[in-house]
């Protein structure tokens, strides 16, 4: 029998989700050895090592972390603006590479790094849009493919976080949060987009800056005129809520939660509500990192979510920042049709 190969991989960033990917890679995925970490912040990635009881090298800066030849695969979870970077130095160094949502900060920068990974001349970047391995989106979508509803009409979303941090602003409430259903609206119901428009409602007294509307309301309008609303709303207080609900000609489709076990006590019925993307999405994570290294680990360029969506998804984002500042105006969205090196296995086909 063929010896199974153990992927090593480097994580760079290791706060909120590197913590969770470290975790997941080392006591989840099976034959991964995370061989390095990386963390900007002087002892941070050495701190967590210590708190799950792992050894790993610990680098302070990532390019040599990219640069050591004990780290096959590299997995970008630092904040957004240092994506752009890192993904294009892990690319240069011809490493598979996944890099968390968003793939860069603007279509600009996402361009840049699709001309990189086109001169390796395969696929070996995988964005980390992991809806499209959660179990119930998957459910969700084979549905409207098989017409269950009908024809598609509209969409009623609704993406809340209980807190952020102070400094979160406008933009990151885009590119950061509201990206992920960009991302995979238009996957879910076979369409692309037309325009965009973001405006703002009353907003709420818990904002702790004035860079930031909370909420946002982003209505979309796809080619075949589906209606798209998706209510961002980071500030929400009282946890974390992701509806998604698909309306069609002949039923409605509503996106499943994680069951939580309902309490009768002191005379009331009660469930939880989670309060973060964590336990939310732990599945898809998990799903999502199993498909990821199982291909790299067979040398196979990934089949999850590509440069190409990374792109589309920031053209779109672009668009709805510039409505956002010209106070909810609509803007006309126009994609070019998807090169032929991004066609095949360029979205997730089976899990
Ligand atoms: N897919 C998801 O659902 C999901 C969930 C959470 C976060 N994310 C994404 O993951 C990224 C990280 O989010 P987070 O909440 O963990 O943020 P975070 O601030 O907790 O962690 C980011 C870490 O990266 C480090 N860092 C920043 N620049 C660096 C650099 N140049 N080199 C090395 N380390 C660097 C920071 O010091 C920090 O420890 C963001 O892009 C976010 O959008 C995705
Ligand atoms: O980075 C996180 C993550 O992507 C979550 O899934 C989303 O709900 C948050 O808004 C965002 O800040």
């Amino acid at each position: 029998m063929a010896e199974t190969h153990v992927t090593k991989v480097g994580i760079v960033g290791i706060g909120f989700i590197g913590s969770d990917h470290l975790h997941r890679l080392t006591k989840t995925v099976a034959n991964v050895d995370v061989t390095a970490v990386c963390d900007i912040v002087p002892g941070k990635a050495q701190k967590q090592l210590d708190k799950q009881g792992l050894e790993a090298k610990d680098y302070s800066d990532y390019h040599d972390l990219i640069n050591d030849p004990n780290v096959e695969v590299v997995v970008c979870t630092a904040n957004n603006e240092a994506h752009y970077e890192i993904v294009m130095a892990a690319l240069k160094a011809g490493k598979f590479t996944f890099c968390e949502k968003p793939l860069a900060l603007d279509a600009k920068q996402c361009m840049d790094i699709i001309n990189a990974e086109e001169k390796l001349g395969r696929r070996m970047l995988q964005v980390g849009f992991m809806r499209h391995y959660a179990p119930e989106y998957v459910q969700m979508k084979k549905m409207i493919d098989d017409g269950v509803i009908g024809k598609p009409l509209m969409m009623d979303q609704r993406h809340y976080n209980q807190t952020q941090p102070e400094e979160y602003d406008s933009t990151r409430s885009i590119i950061e949060t509201a990206i992920h259903e960009i991302d995979i609206d238009h996957w879910l119901v076979n369409d692309s987009y037309a325009n965009i428009r973001v405006f703002s409602p009353k907003q709420t007294k818990y904002v702790q800056n004035k860079n930031i509307q909370d909420p946002q309301i982003v209505m979309i309008t796809t080619k075949t005129g589906i209606n798209i609303i998706n209510e961002v709303f980071v500030r929400c207080q009282y946890g974390y809520d992701i509806k998604c609900d698909v309306i069609g000609e002949e039923g409605v489709l509503e996106l499943p939660t994680v069951p939580q076990v309902a309490t009768r006590l002191n005379a009331e019925y009660s469930t939880a509500i989670l309060t973060d993307w964590k336990a939310r999405f732990e599945s898809a994570y998990d799903i999502e990192f199993r498909d990821f290294i199982n291909h790299v680990s067979q040398d196979q360029s990934p089949v999850g979510p590509s440069s190409w969506d990374g792109y589309i998804a920031a053209v779109t984002a672009d668009a709805a920042i510039k409505s956002l500042n010209e106070d909810g105006a609509t803007q006309d969205l126009d994609f070019p049709d998807t090169p032929e090196f991004y066609q095949e296995n360029s979205a997730v086909k089976s899990v």
